[in-house]
């Protein structure tokens, strides 16, 4: 049964929508543990890691030519024009966020400018233990090969009998992957960090995850880049008396079913919503093949807050910040532009969830755990850096040297000042 709250000023949220079912300290130990021993032992480690926690024991971590061309054989091909549709519509979204280079132009000759490059090597997870996400081959891969990346890896865990599932290779290369290895989890984000012998170390690494992935990102961040912690998934939708309580269940659950650490909540005005959601959640996680997961989110993690206005409902939600927010009120436009912290919102009835998960065009890697308050969704701003220039002509730096010497001598920098009024001494 989901937890209901009713919200007033009073109500602690941060004790009431507490992620608490989990213990941090166990996974921070194990995963840094693994991370030694993979920077210790390569390949090696990896392979023992895949067996413990995978089941398989792998000859060859990486996926050879001959096992994608059997996966272009052998899949659906009905999936592979979903696929194939749903690329093509997150590439038109991204090719908008692409920034280009600038120039200005001073007159007395000064030249100022950046230049955006792509970073030349990064590591892609893909999510594989519970699931298999085609989608997040997808949405990872088309905005770093937008940005240009010379080298794009993949890592994911293999299936029980140690191949890669079609879908994730046919959506890899589609995208334009260059390689794909079978690791998943901490040792395959400490392979990608360190490098091994077979797998490259690289610049940055993106890509959503279960929570030891997302702690191995967190304590590589410094040896190698991350794009951000995209952990298990949430959702939080509000709702007026408007809302459909058999969507609004069927919306919640859509996330309960990633992970037994996804969040779902729901903050609405209507009481007679909120019970009849409670209700209808019980019926359908009984008709769901991925029940156990999905109660035990609903369970933990699940809440509903009744609220008394729309005011108290964004305050709760730009409180939670979540990954995923639905409006499943009557004028989402209005609401709009007073939510200030989520990754991406759904507006409206007719926007389910799931529609961007698979298709519509922006990214599902978003921030969670509320991290919406100060990160943004997986772009190709993610897989590029930007470099500044400036040229002064020699009337330029006339015009500006008394200012750098009075700058530098205020620091206390003879050197700083002297670099300028050297080029001035006759
Ligand atoms: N934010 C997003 O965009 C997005 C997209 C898809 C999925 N997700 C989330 O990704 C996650 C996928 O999780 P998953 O578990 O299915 O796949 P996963 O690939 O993230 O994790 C599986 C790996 O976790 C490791 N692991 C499992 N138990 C372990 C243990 N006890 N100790 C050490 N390592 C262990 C293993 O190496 C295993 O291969 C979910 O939380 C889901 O909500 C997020
Ligand atoms: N909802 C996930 C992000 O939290 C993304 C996803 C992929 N496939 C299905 N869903
Ligand atoms: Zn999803």
């Amino acid at each position: 049964m989901i937890k209901t709250i009713k919200y007033s000023k009073d109500v602690d949220l941060e004790k009431e929508l507490a992620r608490s079912q989990f213990s941090y300290d166990d996974v921070n130990e194990t995963v840094e543990s693994i991370l030694k021993d993979v920077k210790a032992r390569g390949d090696k480690a990896l392979i023992e890691y895949t067996e413990k926690f995978d089941g398989v024991k792998l000859e060859n971590l990486e996926v050879t030519e001959e096992e994608i061309q059997k996966a272009f054989d052998t899949i659906d091909k009905d999936l592979m024009e979903v696929i194939q549709y749903s690329h093509d519509n997150i590439k038109k979204f991204h090719e908008k966020q692409v920034r280009n280079d600038f120039l200005i132009r001073q007159e007395n000759g000064v030249v100022l400018g950046q230049v955006v490059n792509p970073i030349e090597k990064v590591g892609l997870y893909v999510p594989g233990g519970t699931a298999a996400y085609p989608s997040t081959v997808l949405m990872n891969a088309v905005p770093a090969k937008i940005a240009g990346c010379k080298e794009i890896v993949m890592v994911t865990p293999p299936t029980k009998d140690g191949t890669i599932l079609p879908s994730l290779l046919v959506a890899a290369k589609i995208s334009g992957i260059d390689r794909i290895f079978k690791v998943g989890g901490s040792q395959s984000i400490a392979a990608l960090s360190y490098g091994t012998e077979t797998i490259p170390k690289v610049y940055k690494i993106g890509g959503p995850g279960n929570i030891y992935v997302a702690m191995a990102k967190k304590m590589v961040y410094g040896e190698v880049s991350i794009d951000m912690i995209a952990g298990p998934s949430e959702v939080l939708i509000i709702a007026d008396e408007s809302a459909d309580p058999v969507h609004t269940a069927a919306d919640l659950l859509s996330q309960a079913e990633h992970d037994k650490l996804a969040a779902c909540i729901l903050v609405t005005t209507s009481e007679k919503l909120a019970n009849e959601v409670s209700r209808e959640l019980e019926k359908q996680l009984k008709e769901l093949p991925r029940e156990e997961i999905a109660r035990t989110s609903i369970e933990t993690q699940g809440r509903i807050v009744i609220v008394d206005n729309m005011d108290d409902a964004v305050f709760v939600s730009n409180y939670v910040a979540p990954e995923h927010l639905e409006l499943a009120v009557e004028n989402p436009f209005e609401l709009l532009p007073r939510i200030k912290n989520a990754g991406s919102i759904f507006m409206g009835h007719n926007t389910p969830e799931p529609i961007g998960d698979y298709l519509a065009g922006p990214n599902h890697t978003l921030p969670t755990s509320g991290t919406a308050k100060f990160s943004s969704p997986l772009s190709v701003d993610d897989f590029v850096k930007k470099s500044s220039f400036i040229y002064y002509s020699k009337q330029g730096l006339e015009e500006v040297k008394d200012k750098v010497i009075k700058f530098a001598e205020n620091e206390g920098l003879t050197a700083h000042a002297r670099s300028v009024s050297k080029r001035f001494e006759k």
